[in-house]
């Protein structure tokens, strides 16, 4: 059986500040695929991932979350999004365990409490990313890498079934990135869908089985991410809308790392 299909977009553009931003963008993501969207600063890989997700509005064409725009999308229990940074609003001192317990609220029916499996789902997720000790402390308290593993913990509480994470390992330690790997490795075992936005894949790397190139709001590239002789990594040739992009021209554009994410 074929795969559900997670994201279709069809003709999206996005124009910002009058500005165009994506400038026609087809793209169909399925259920379990594991998709890394590798581009330049400001080539529109953030505003593509958010207009997926209908956190952007498309100026012209469609998009769906799991068959449904999304003005019309009401399952937001099946998706996990990370964001480039933690937003607190309200001036109120969060916690750690408050924030990944905010992942459970789209799967709690309006004013029920706190279940057995919901904290067992914090729990755990907290443990994944090696943050469990630092459950009662305020987020304001911890360090960039730690505020993003406790955006991916609020995220895996969730247990959604897309996974969508901008930059996930951006100021994350070597170790996490690893823990990362791991616990990404596990979840796509479960078919679940992962779309990622990086600049250095590290050890996320093996797990990456689609690579999306983004330039200047145009998807130049969809496919494999091949080895080069260098130690570095750069795309295949057969790239999506007849641009061709030597490997050269792209690692020369793209840092992706190879080894163990230092
Ligand atoms: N809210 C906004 N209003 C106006 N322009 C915006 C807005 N958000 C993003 N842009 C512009 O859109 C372009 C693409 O931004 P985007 O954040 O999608 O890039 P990116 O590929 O994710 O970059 P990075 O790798 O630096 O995170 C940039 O030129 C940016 O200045």
């Amino acid at each position: 059986m074929t795969p559900e299909i997670t994201f279709a977009m069809t003709g999206g553009h996005v124009v910002l500040d009058g500005r165009p931003i994506l400038r026609g963008i087809d793209l169909t993501i399925r259920q379990g695929e594991v998709v890394a969207v590798l581009g330049t600063n400001g080539s529109g890989k953030s505003t593509l991932i958010r207009t997926l997700l209908g956190l952007l509005p498309l100026s012209s064409g469609t998009t769906t979350i799991y068959g449904a725009p999304p003005a019309r999308f009401r399952q937001w229990e099946r998706v996990g999004y990370v964001p480039q940074r933690l937003q607190v609003g309200g001036g109120v001192p969060a916690t750690v365990g408050e924030i990944v317990s905010s992942g459970r609220v789209a799967r709690r029916r309006r004013f029920s409490r706190t279940s057995r499996e919901d904290k067992a789902a914090v729990a755990a997720a907290l443990e994944a990313v090696g943050m469990a000790h630092r459950v009662k402390d305020p987020v304001h308290a911890l360090s960039g890498g730690q505020q993003q593993r406790v955006l991916i913990a609020r995220a895996l509480a969730g247990q959604p079934d897309v996974f969508v994470m901008d930059e996930p390992t951006a100021g994350v330690d070597a170790e996490s990135q690893r823990d990362l790997a791991a616990t990404l490795a596990a979840q796509a075992d479960l078919g679940k869908t992962v779309v990622l936005v990086a600049h250095e894949l590290g050890p996320l790397e093996p797990l990456i089985a689609r690579t999306l190139v983004v330039r200047d709001g145009l998807i130049v590239h969809d496919g494999d991410l091949v080895p080069s002789p260098g130690g570095r990594h750069e795309c295949d040739e057969t790239d999506n809308g007849g641009t061709r992009l030597s490997g050269l021209d792209l690692s020369a554009k793209m840092t992706i790392g190879t080894g163990d994410g230092t």
